[in-house]
């Protein structure tokens, strides 16, 4: 009868259930292997996504974190750079609106003078079997995560990465390798942004852009863990 929280101070890693930066970090590679890069996170303000930062900031990245609730962007900014020293600008986008994305690329461009690195790590999610599953509600999981991560690569690629180059990493998930009960609008996105990445690898690779795309093992962030524990 173990909840998250008790398995968690008994047996887990600090990381896991908290959006709080790591309190020491052994660097597996050089502590200067992304030094004075720039990484553009979506959703970079909470989970996989914070952590992402944290670990590129304390190997010489600069970040952007950029999602919708600008409060939570500042704070994990602030908790970001003072972990790391390294500085984290926190921008408001929606991945459904290009518009907002070309803004925050263009204030990216004017604050730290290239880019180096998007990771599409964006995401929208809940458990619901597909017969009660509103028409609104998948579309709404398929326009943030395939068609946010289609909208911010375009961006980034015409306003940047066309003519310097640059590596995009698609977060995606093991869910549709199988199939998963309650997950079919989450799955079918995540397929989709697997092809995606594909293609756009073909066709982007002759620019010098590498689009690859990495699937985190089942319940790895915070917000998922709370909604397991919902269900
Ligand atoms: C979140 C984790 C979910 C699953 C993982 C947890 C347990 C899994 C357990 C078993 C499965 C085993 C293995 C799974 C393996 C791995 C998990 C893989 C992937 C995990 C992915 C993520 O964790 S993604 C990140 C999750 N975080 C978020 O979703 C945060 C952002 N979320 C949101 O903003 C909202 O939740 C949103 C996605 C709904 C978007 O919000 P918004 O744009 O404001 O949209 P709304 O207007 O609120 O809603 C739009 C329509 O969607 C309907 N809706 C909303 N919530 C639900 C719900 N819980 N159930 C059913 N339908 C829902 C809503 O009613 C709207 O439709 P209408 O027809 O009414 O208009
Ligand atoms: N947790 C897990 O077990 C697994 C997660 N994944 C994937 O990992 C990634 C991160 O998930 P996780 O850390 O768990 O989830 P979180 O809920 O912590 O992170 C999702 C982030 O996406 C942002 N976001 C959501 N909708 C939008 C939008 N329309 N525009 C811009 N930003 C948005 C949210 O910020 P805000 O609310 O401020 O917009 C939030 O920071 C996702 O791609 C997910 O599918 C894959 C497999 C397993």
């Amino acid at each position: 009868n173990s909840t998250p929280q008790m398995v968690q101070s008994s047996l887990l890693p600090e990381d896991v259930y908290t959006d709080d930066c790591l309190t020491s970090y052994t660097h597996v590679y050089s502590p200067d292997l992304l030094k004075d890069q720039v990484a553009f996170i979506t959703g970079g303000g909470s989970g996989i996504g914070l952590r992402i930062a944290e670990i590129f900031m304390r190997h010489g990245c600069d970040t952007v974190i950029a999602s919708r609730n600008l409060d939570k962007l500042k704070e994990a900014a602030q908790k970001l750079t003072s972990a790391t020293g390294r500085r984290c600008l926190p921008l408001c986008i929606d991945v459904r609106k290009p518009e907002s994305i070309t803004a925050a690329v263009d204030e990216t461009l004017k604050d730290f003078g290239r880019l180096d690195i998007l990771i599409n790590n964006a995401a929208g999610n809940f458990l619901c079997p597909a017969s009660s599953l509103s028409f609104n509600a998948f579309k709404t999981v398929l326009e943030i995560d395939t068609m946010g991560t289609f909208n911010t690569s375009k961006v980034v690629y015409e306003k940047w990465f066309k003519d310097h180059g640059g590596n995009i990493v698609n977060i995606s998930a093991t869910l549709g390798y199988k199939g998963q009960a309650l997950q079919v609008h989450a799955g079918s996105a995540k397929a989709a942004n697997d092809a995606m990445t594909r293609h756009l690898a073909v066709e982007w690779g002759p620019s010098g852009v590498r689009v690859n795309t990495v699937a985190p093992g089942p319940i790895s962030g915070t917000e998922g863990m709370r909604r397991l524990g919902e269900y």
